[in-house]
């Protein structure tokens, strides 16, 4: 009774183990050994010691078999952001989050462990250290924020220590790190085709750029201190690097670290802004005829001008949080996993 309690306490599923994080998550999870059951859209890697779960999680009865005997769901799923499709982030952040939830109950899971976003109480303005108590974000910068929103309040509400089920929150931000599909190959793509000439503003907003392996230790420590009586229940946790950079800084380094030339004019914040303001116009003007997905988003312009950067102090009371990689390390190891997008030196 006492083994298959153990194992059962070890046993837990990564909704969303296909994708980025979510790999990151099963490899960690495998080496401190639990037993890992992945429920995902896609099957994008194998591994003998996995057992796969393909469907999608808005359909609770496709989730109720991946959830069976698990005592802990790590839900990392979401469209990815630059889908940019607003119906598809409503259906799966919100209504697949409630879906995810239900599943959890009547699995007896006890434990739901979401991956939120820091970005959900940012307006496009600086935000500097900021705690999780800042209010949510009343204009969420685009509609994949705004569904986080939801899917966060869905989630922390949905914490009940009366009927054993307990859920909480870890806010990532600017996860980075190898097989990383978003930040290093877009930003090399932008200097490929010649658009990183410029730094928005003067340089010096600071930025968290999270190490993915950090991320997965929020994660894991949050599953494992959260229980009847912890102060994790229904909470939502910032997890860092806990080391802001200047955006550009870090931009820079990354250029650099592959071969490519760093920014090096500045443009003022306000007329990049209004500049990219009216390139979505434009194209917004032009969509009956042609559509254009353009990589200097006024979106963009906020991410890559303003302060945002947040404390983690709460994940270190709360969970006995610290990251494990420095910022330093973190971009060597991602700088060497990214061996196709290094520049031939002339
Ligand atoms: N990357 C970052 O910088 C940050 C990420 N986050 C959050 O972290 C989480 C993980 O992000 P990341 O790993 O980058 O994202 P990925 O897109 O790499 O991974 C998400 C996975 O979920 C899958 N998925 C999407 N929709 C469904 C569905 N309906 N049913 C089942 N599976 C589905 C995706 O499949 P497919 O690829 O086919 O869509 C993909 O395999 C997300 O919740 C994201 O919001 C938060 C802050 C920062
Ligand atoms: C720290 C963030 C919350 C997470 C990082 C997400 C990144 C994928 C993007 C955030 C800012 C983006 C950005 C560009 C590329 C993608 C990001 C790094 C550009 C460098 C793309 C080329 C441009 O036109 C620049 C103005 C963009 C600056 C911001």
């Amino acid at each position: 009774m006492a083994t298959h309690l153990r194992s059962a306490g070890k046993k837990c599923t990564v909704i969303g183990g296909s994708g980025f994080l979510g790999q990151h998550m099963v490899e960690q999870l495998l080496k401190k050994g639990y037993t890992v059951n992945v429920f995902d859209i896609q099957k994008r890697f194998d591994n003998d010691r996995v057992q796969f779960f393909l469907g999608d999680l808005c359909d609770k009865e496709a989730l109720l078999p991946a959830l069976q005997g698990v005592s802990v769901a790590f839900h990392c799923a979401s469209p990815a952001p630059s889908s940019d499709n607003r119906e598809l982030f409503y259906k799966v952040n919100f209504m697949g989050t409630k879906a995810v939830v239900e599943a959890c109950k009547e699995a007896g899971v006890q434990k739901l462990v979401l991956t939120s976003s820091a970005s959900v109480v940012f307006e496009g303005t600086d935000i500097k250290n900021g705690s999780e108590d800042l209010p949510y974000a009343k204009k969420p910068i685009d509609y994949y924020t705004e569904t986080k929103i939801l899917q966060e309040k869905e989630v922390l509400s949905a914490n009940d220590p009366g009927n054993n089920f307990f859920t909480t929150a870890i806010r990532p931000h600017g996860i980075f790190g190898p097989r990383d599909p978003q930040l290093v190959p877009i930003l090399i793509q932008a200097a490929k085709s010649g658009k990183m000439k410029f730094i928005i503003g003067d340089g010096k907003n600071l930025v968290d750029f999270t190490y993915v392996e950090n991320v997965v230790h929020g994660h894991i420590l949050a599953a494992e201190n959260l229980q009847k009586g912890s102060a994790l229940c229904g909470k939502a946790f910032h997890i860092t690097n806990d080391e802001p950079v200047p955006f550009w800084a870090f931009m820079s380094r990354i250029l650099t670290g592959l071969n490519y030339d760093p920014p090096k004019y500045h443009i003022p914040y306000w007329l990049a802004y209004y500049l990219a303001l009216f390139l979505s116009l434009v194209l917004w003007l032009l969509s009956p005829l042609v559509t254009i997905k353009p990589t200097f988003t006024p979106m963009r312009v906020a991410l890559a001008g303003t302060f945002h950067y947040y404390s983690c102090e709460r994940a270190k009371r709360d969970m006995g949080y610290k990251p494990v990689v420095s910022l330093d390390e973190a971009i060597d190891r991602t700088l060497q996993s990214y061996p196709h997008l290094r520049r031939a030196k002339a």
